[in-house]
């Protein structure tokens, strides 16, 4: 771990939001499913499907209505696969709540990938985003809303057409790791290179891929610098969203069992 200013700080009870993420794989045509934000937090951003977890609703449950409002996609509760978790925290206030976002997987569900006026449901190639882009990529082309009318480059399921039906015309694209939120380009590449299918991972790392399997990732995140007023939401605090380049990250893997009795810390040094 880094040492930090925030290390220095004395330690302080906070409180934890929960969200969920799910990321939707399709291995076989080796592609990953994001979705780009139309509206409001996260607008003009590329992430997984997901949102709060409402009160007396489990987080498992809460993914699978998030995914399914926000891409149309119906997964059965066994066939989520949680992979982790991400701590956001900002140490420059000690009442806001630390953000603890639940990552899932997913490679099983019915229905097919559809937009709404919040999200825009793109594949992206799996084996060609096993590393963040470089700094200052070329934006890919993004939906225009205005219009209602998408550029062909950035369609890989053209209005009306079954997704799963289709052969793979256009080659799909990397994910854009610098058109989402900034810490996602230490965590989602990571966590794909270990779920890219064995045939594809070089025979010496097959038997460290398959342990890797096993552990949920945990990605804290602390933000350093100033605190984010949201206009958008009231005024409400969103420092998540104003990491910058002052952050201090680092990522823990965990044997599946103890993830259960570390997910629920609320002190901090
Ligand atoms: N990777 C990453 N994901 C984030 C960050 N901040 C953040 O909210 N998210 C995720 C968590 C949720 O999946 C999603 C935000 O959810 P949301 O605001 O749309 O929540 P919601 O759907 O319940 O809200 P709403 O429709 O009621 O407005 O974005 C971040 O900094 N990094």
């Amino acid at each position: 771990m880094a040492t930090t200013d925030a290390m220095q700080l004395p330690p302080k009870l906070k409180t934890h939001k929960q969200y969920t993420l799910v990321i939707p794989l399709d291995l076989q045509r080796d592609r990953v499913l994001l979705g780009y934000k139309l509206r409001g937090f996260g607008q003009g951003k590329y992430n997984g499907f997901g949102g709060k977890v409402e009160q007396g609703e489990s987080i498992v449950a809460a993914a699978i209505r998030e995914l399914h409002e926000e891409s149309g996609l119906l997964v059965r509760e066994p066939d989520m696969i949680q992979r982790g978790a991400l701590l956001l925290e900002t140490v420059a206030d000690n009442s806001s709540p630390i953000l603890e976002i639940h990552v899932f997987t997913v490679d099983k569900w019915e229905g097919t990938e559809n937009a709404t006026d919040e999200m825009h449901p793109t594949w992206f190639s799996l084996s060609e985003s096993l590393t963040p882009t470089s700094a200052t990529p070329a934006p890919i082309p993004t939906p225009n809303v205005i219009s209602g009318s998408l550029p062909s480059s950035f369609l890989s399921t053209p209005p009306g057409t079954e997704a799963h039906d289709l052969p793979l015309a256009l080659p799909l694209q990397p994910i854009p790791y610098h058109q989402m939120w900034e810490e996602s380009r230490v965590w989602l590449p990571r966590l794909l290179q270990n779920l890219m299918p064995p045939d594809l991972v070089p025979q010496e790392q097959q038997e460290e891929q398959q342990q890797k399997k096993k552990r949920y990732f945990i990605h804290h995140v602390q933000f350093i610098g100033g605190v984010d007023r949201d206009v958008s939401s009231n005024g409400e605090y969103s420092v998540w969203h104003g990491m910058g380049e002052r952050r201090l990250d680092w990522v823990d893997e965990l044997p599946v069992g103890e993830w259960d009795s570390r997910r629920t810390f609320g002190r901090y040094p």
